[in-house]
């Protein structure tokens, strides 16, 4: 098992960072209810470990007897019928999917697939507890249609269900989503939080850490927790006894956009910018999301480039990144940027060198 699951805290009691948070928490715990919750935050900072624990404390360790399935459920839209699948988590006490994936057909998910399982109220013997708590991640990547539609099942089976959502940017949730959930804002934790999660790893493990290694991998993680554990596991398995300067490689994906940039920066022309379409689709095929790509690829090059250029540059990649969440293919969108780039640039260095 990869630390990042073995070290999970798996009570509101053992969180090592959010402890304020994990203590409000915990009140929900003692009155076993809870309202509609919003989790957000960044990548990594400890939402679904806080969720979970949550979710495990309300209902005890049943919830961790999960069964993954692949449903097919069948959408009945009134002019047509239609079966659509879907992968989801279940135990007896919760369910958790990702209604994004259902792509353009979101709000059918929404509609037809929660309200099914809202409805199904789970009979609990003290009479507490009577609700079933749906999981329900990444829902600023919910259409609007999906997100009103949320927003009607919110209301119409609260008696019998707790939805808790959990996503990184709560501005892309409708305030008629929000505004119905106790929103819970989960921070990056800071570096020294990180360093204090990677000592405590190092010690369940027995590793002895050399003077300021923690610290290093907590400044190249970003304040990403997840990636922190994940670049200590592979100082790990790369060497050990740990060397005084070890650092963690870069992740591979990461690498591969600053060559991106590189190549961008060295040439602008229609060749350059098919063989970096080339590079794009590889790395959308590996899964690696397409607004991490572009964030990623605009970083490495705000890195080279003069000062004149870089308020248009990020003006240019928010336009783009915007026109990515509202189009359906992330590649004309990433395409479009680096086009733009390449003319800005060139542009720019036509002005300076003649
Ligand atoms: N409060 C905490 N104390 C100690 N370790 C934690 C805590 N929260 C998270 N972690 C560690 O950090 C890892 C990442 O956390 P988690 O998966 O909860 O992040 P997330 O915010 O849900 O990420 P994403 O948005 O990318 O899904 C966990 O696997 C766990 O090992």
């Amino acid at each position: 098992m990869l630390w990042v699951d073995k070290h999970r805290p798996k009570t509101l009691d053992k969180v090592i960072v959010h402890e304020q948070v994990a203590q409000n928490l915990k009140k929900f715990v003692a009155e076993q209810d809870c309202p509609h919750l919003l989790f957000y935050g960044p990548p990594g900072s400890g939402k679904k470990t806080l969720i979970m624990a949550l979710i495990k404390q309300m209902f005890g360790a049943g919830v961790e007897k999960v069964k993954m399935e692949n449903k097919t459920w069948k959408i009945d839209t009134g002019t047509r019928t239609f079966d659509l699948e879907l992968a989801m988590l279940s135990s007896s006490h919760h369910v958790e999917m990702n209604p994004s994936d259902a792509g353009f057909q979101d709000r059918y998910v929404v509609q037809e697939v929660i309200k099914e399982m809202a409805k199904s109220r789970p009979i609990d013997a003290k009479g507490k507890r009577a609700f079933k708590v749906l999981v329900l991640n990444e829902v600023d990547k919910l259409s609007r249609e999906a997100q009103h539609s949320l927003r009607r099942t919110m209301e119409k089976y609260s008696a019998s269900c707790r939805l808790i959502l959990c996503c990184n940017s709560s501005s892309k949730v409708t305030e008629a989503v929000r505004s119905r959930c106790l929103n819970v804002r989960v921070n990056a934790p800071t570096e020294d939080q990180i360093v204090q999660v990677l000592e405590f790893i190092g010690k369940k493990e027995n590793l002895q850490l050399p003077f300021g290694f923690a610290a290093r991998i907590a400044a190249q993680s970003n304040r990403n927790l997840r990636r922190a554990i994940l670049f200590f596991e592979t100082c790990k398995v790369q060497q050990y006894p740990f060397s005084a300067n070890q650092v963690a490689p870069p992740l591979d994906w990461e690498q591969y956009v600053s060559e991106i940039a590189t190549e961008i920066l060295s040439e602008q022309s229609p060749k350059r910018l098919y063989s970096v379409r080339q590079k794009f689709y590889e790395l959308l095929v590996n899964c690696i999301p397409p607004e991490s790509i572009l964030k990623k690829l605009l970083t490495e090059l705000m890195k080279k480039l003069d000062s004149d250029l870089k308020h248009e540059v990020c003006h240019w990649a928010a336009h783009y990144e915007h026109k990515m969440r509202l189009g359906s293919k992330a590649i004309f969108h990433l395409e479009a940027f680096v086009a733009k780039f390449m003319s800005i640039y060139k542009e720019f260095l036509c002005a300076a060198f003649g």
